[in-house]
């Protein structure tokens, strides 16, 4: 009850960036929110006591086309392994979100140079003055923990605290610090701190590391350690995802001497030192998923670009699977065309290529809209079905047994009307916007901070296609009360 008076019209008001200054990938400018200041001259950024949250009213048609900004978990990856490298680099597609906000913040608290330029950001980790970066700014996000690889690599130890990120699972580190032993470092793990250390004089050695799974994490953060290591590391059953791949091309531009890169097993001679490069960072391919499902969703046509089509198979088959046409308009771009009537589909998330964990409750949500019973299988998350508690406020009929959820469709009892709800991680956020937008009324989604921590300019975008989406602020219910 709280909750839906807070977020009611009365007490809350509109937050609109009045636009996104080229809604084109590639020339994308940081939004800006008037009158809050940023808090690492590098982005703005939203800050303060305000509370937002999105209202979103449901039976809009989209159409246009939106520009996909560059991958999150790729230049979160890319920014820790700039760590890496004595010189300038330039880094291009960098999307503007708060974790990437608060990554800059994990790269300014151990003594790097970061500066947004035209098109991105300029990272200068020539001198780096500390090798224990903000506890505080790294307990925030995930990928933070990643440049724990770089930090031993480079300077030869590192003390990091366990980090942040989204509450899906217990998401243990044991292959981050497995891993490290094998190049020879000495890791302990004391009051939630994570101390490194190369015991052979200050630089790791080669080694032979297999994990036991395909971590996303352990991987970016052994190819990192393994780049400035003396000899050769073979890591294998390492993770194929687009933004692993994305980290090696990068720090190969930088000099390091991967092979074996988008296979299961990498070999890396570890070099001296890495030097400056520009690069660009891929397109976000759960970005491009999320669009994707809005279109299904509510049965509209979009386009979209860039994006890179092999990295999105496993969904756009998905997607042709139910009933939507989908056409390559050229090489970086896909427009969609979903029929009236979609029918049911089974998915199981699985490290790449198969279906991506971090679209399976953007998915589900557009299951609820379909004929028949689908069924999702979450395998790579032991926790990642809270998002149904939320579904199921706004109507839809799912049953979860453990890791397995059976969404039954329109035809057998799922019909979405909108009500208060709270995100409870990113991607849960993003399935409730895309719920509130098949919705009967309005939908009001609390914990929006979950959704600005991954996507850029997320309800501006959707705005720009025609949706009814408003960012609402208000002060928390204490002050309000009080
Ligand atoms: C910032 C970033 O890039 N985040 C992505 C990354 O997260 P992240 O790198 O955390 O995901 P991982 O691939 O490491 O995790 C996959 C599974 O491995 C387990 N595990 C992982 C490491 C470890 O040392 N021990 C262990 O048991 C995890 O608990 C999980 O069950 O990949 C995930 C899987 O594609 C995505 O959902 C996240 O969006
Ligand atoms: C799980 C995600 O992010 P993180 O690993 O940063 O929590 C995600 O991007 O969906």
């Amino acid at each position: 009850m709280m909750r839906a008076q807070m977020t009611s019209a009365s007490s809350c008001w509109p937050v609109r960036n009045s636009s996104i200054p080229g809604l084109v990938a590639h020339n994308l400018s940081p939004p800006q929110v008037p009158g809050v200041q940023s808090d690492n001259g590098v982005f703005g950024s939203r800050t303060g006591l305000l509370v937002e949250c999105l209202e979103v009213s449901g039976g809009s048609k989209l159409s246009g086309h939106v520009g996909i900004s560059g991958a999150k978990n790729s230049a979160l990856a890319v920014l820790a392994g700039a760590l890496c490298s004595e010189e300038e680099l330039n880094l291009k597609m960098i999307p503007d979100l708060h974790d990437i906000q608060r990554m800059v913040q994990v790269l300014q608290s151990v003594g790097v140079k970061v500066k947004r330029s035209a098109s991105g950001l300029t990272v200068d980790a020539s001198e780096i003055v500390s090798v224990e970066p903000c506890p505080e700014v790294v307990r925030k996000l995930r990928a933070s923990f990643f440049v724990i690889g770089a930090l031993v690599g480079r300077k030869g130890e590192a003390v990091v605290p366990l980090p942040g990120g989204c509450d899906i699972g217990a998401r243990p580190i044991d292959l981050h610090v497995r891993g490290l032993r094998a190049l020879g470092a000495q890791v302990e793990i004391r009051q939630d701190k994570v101390y490194a250390r190369a015991s052979h004089g200050k630089r790791l050695v080669g080694g032979k590391f297999h994990l036991d799974y395909p971590s996303v994490g352990a991987t970016e953060t052994l190819m990192m350690a393994a780049s400035l290591a003396d000899g050769e590391t073979v890591l294998s059953n390492v993770a194929q995802e687009p933004e692993v791949v994305d980290l090696a091309q990068f720090l190969i531009s930088c000099g390091a001497k991967i092979c074996g890169v988008g296979s299961s097993t990498l070999v890396i001679k570890g070099v001296k030192k890495l030097h400056s490069t520009d690069f660009t960072i891929i397109p976000d391919r759960i970005e491009a998923g999320t669009f994707l499902i809005a279109a299904a969703i509510t049965r509209s046509s979009i386009s979209m670009s860039p994006i890179i089509p092999q990295h999105m198979t496993a969904v756009t088959n998905k997607l042709q699977e139910m009933g939507c046409k989908l056409r390559q308009t050229s090489q970086d771009s896909l427009l969609i065309s979903p029929s009236q009537l979609l029918s049911s589909t089974s998915i199981t998330t699985l490290p790449y290529p198969g279906f991506p964990t971090d679209l399976q409750p953007q998915f589900m949500t557009l299951m609820t809209s379909c004929i028949g019973r689908s069924v999702v299988k979450e395998t790579v998350f032991e926790s990642r079905m809270r998002h149904v508690e939320e579904l199921q406020k706004l109507g839809a009929k799912v049953v979860v047994n453990k890791n397995v959820a059976v969404i039954r469709g329109i035809d057998c009892g799922s019909s979405l009307r909108g009500v208060p709800v709270t995100a409870t991680d990113l991607r849960a956020g993003a399935a409730l916007v895309l719920a509130g937008l098949a919705a009967d009324g309005t939908t009001h989604i609390e914990g929006i901070n979950h959704i600005d921590r991954g996507y850029e300019s997320f309800d501006q975008k959707l705005r720009l296609l025609g949706a009814s989406v408003e960012r609402l602020a208000s002060l928390p219910v204490e002050l309000v009360t009080l």
